[in-house]
């Protein structure tokens, strides 16, 4: 196997490759660009006009999706994948991966979208290479662009594998990506409605990707990962990479569940009090009326929506920041 195959190792070990380009014997160029990141361009003659960004590792105990990137790229390097598409993979958060901790300082996927302007600090460094590696990767004209930012939760989930759709005012978000995602094992999606400082939310924001956070378990130690079951999303990667996905057909969409945000809560001080219990899971239903959340100068966050789920409840995020979205099932998305 080419050596840039084992990008995972090389960041592991804080290193950088001898050699910055090498050559698949299909002529598949594989070019180190910095840490934890790697373009892979095939033949001009084989490329299918799609640019495919894969990141995992943005949280750096995620290690599920930073073990399916690490899969498929030695398969790349061993010529057993033969990619039409060109890719960049990108492990997130280098430092953070080689800690096994989700960040070191702050959470860099909070600090897209220019929040790392006022910022400092390794994390802040890290989403302005990433911005500007995502930005470079897509500047080509007239080509699909497609963003996948694959984690896991840190909690269990009712419902296991579930994607983020980013929002843009004016923009529809697209029929044929959701039913992509249903093939790809994702059971529901959140449909966003406001701008946000994830990673996806840049590259559907600001570099007009079709761009998702897919959500694939619960975070695990390397090696730890045989609860994760992401077999049916790397077959997918693995035939949108090698330009062989099957029609998608009418029905693509059924049993995949629409999710809309009804709203996020946010900590705004160290009084902030989540009223759920340590191991709640996520989308886990909560009653009208129930007191989630309690916090300075009286404000009480209490359920008013029918049918309202929380996902990621975090009372230990920066003041400021999202400590859970309540979400609401949906059937009037606007799709295009
Ligand atoms: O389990 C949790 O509480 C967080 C899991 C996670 O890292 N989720 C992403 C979602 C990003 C998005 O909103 O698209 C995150 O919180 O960064
Ligand atoms: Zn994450």
């Amino acid at each position: 196997m080419l050596a840039l195959g084992k990008l995972l190792e090389l960041t592991l070990a804080g290193r950088e490759p001898a050699e910055k380009t090498q050559l698949t014997v299909e002529g598949v160029r594989m070019r180190w660009l910095s840490e934890g990141a790697l373009e892979v361009r095939p033949p001009e003659a084989r490329d299918n006009g799609l640019d495919l960004l894969l990141s995992a590792g943005i949280h750096g105990n995620e290690t599920a999706p930073i073990e399916l990137l690490d899969r498929l790229l030695h398969d790349i390097a061993r010529g057993d994948l033969k990619p039409r598409a060109r890719i960049l993979f990108l492990f997130g958060n280098p430092e953070a991966i080689r800690k096994g901790e989700r960040f070191v300082e702050q959470d860099v996927n909070r600090l897209f979208n220019g929040r790392h302007e006022q910022s400092s600090g390794c994390e802040a460094l890290r989403a302005c290479e990433l911005e500007r590696l995502a930005a470079s990767f897509f500047s080509l004209p007239d080509r699909q662009r497609l963003h996948y930012d694959l984690h896991t939760a840190i909690r269990g989930s009712k419902i296991e594998q579930f994607a983020l759709y980013p929002w843009k005012e004016d923009r529809q978000h697209s029929r044929q990506e959701l039913a992509r995602l249903r093939a790809a094992g994702m059971e529901a999606v959140l449909l966003q409605n406001k701008p946000s400082i994830v990673f996806s939310s840049y590259t559907y924001d600001k570099l007009g990707a079709e761009a998702f956070t897919l959500e694939l378990g619960k975070a695990r130690p390397f090696g730890q990962n045989d609860g994760v079951n992401v077999s049916l999303l790397e077959k997918r990667l693995k035939q949108i990479i090698e330009g062989t996905e099957p029609e998608l057909t009418e029905d693509a969409l059924d049993g995949l569940q629409l999710y809309s945000v009804a709203r996020e809560i946010i900590k705004h001080s160290d009084s902030f009090r989540l009223n759920l219990p340590a191991d709640i899971e996520n989308f886990s239903e909560l009653e009208v009326g129930y007191l989630l959340a309690e916090d300075i100068a009286n404000t009480r966050w209490i359920i008013e929506e029918e049918g309202a789920r929380i996902i990621f409840p975090n009372p230990r995020v920066k003041n400021g920041l999202r400590a859970g979205i309540l979400v609401v099932p949906t059937t009037d998305a606007n799709l295009a």
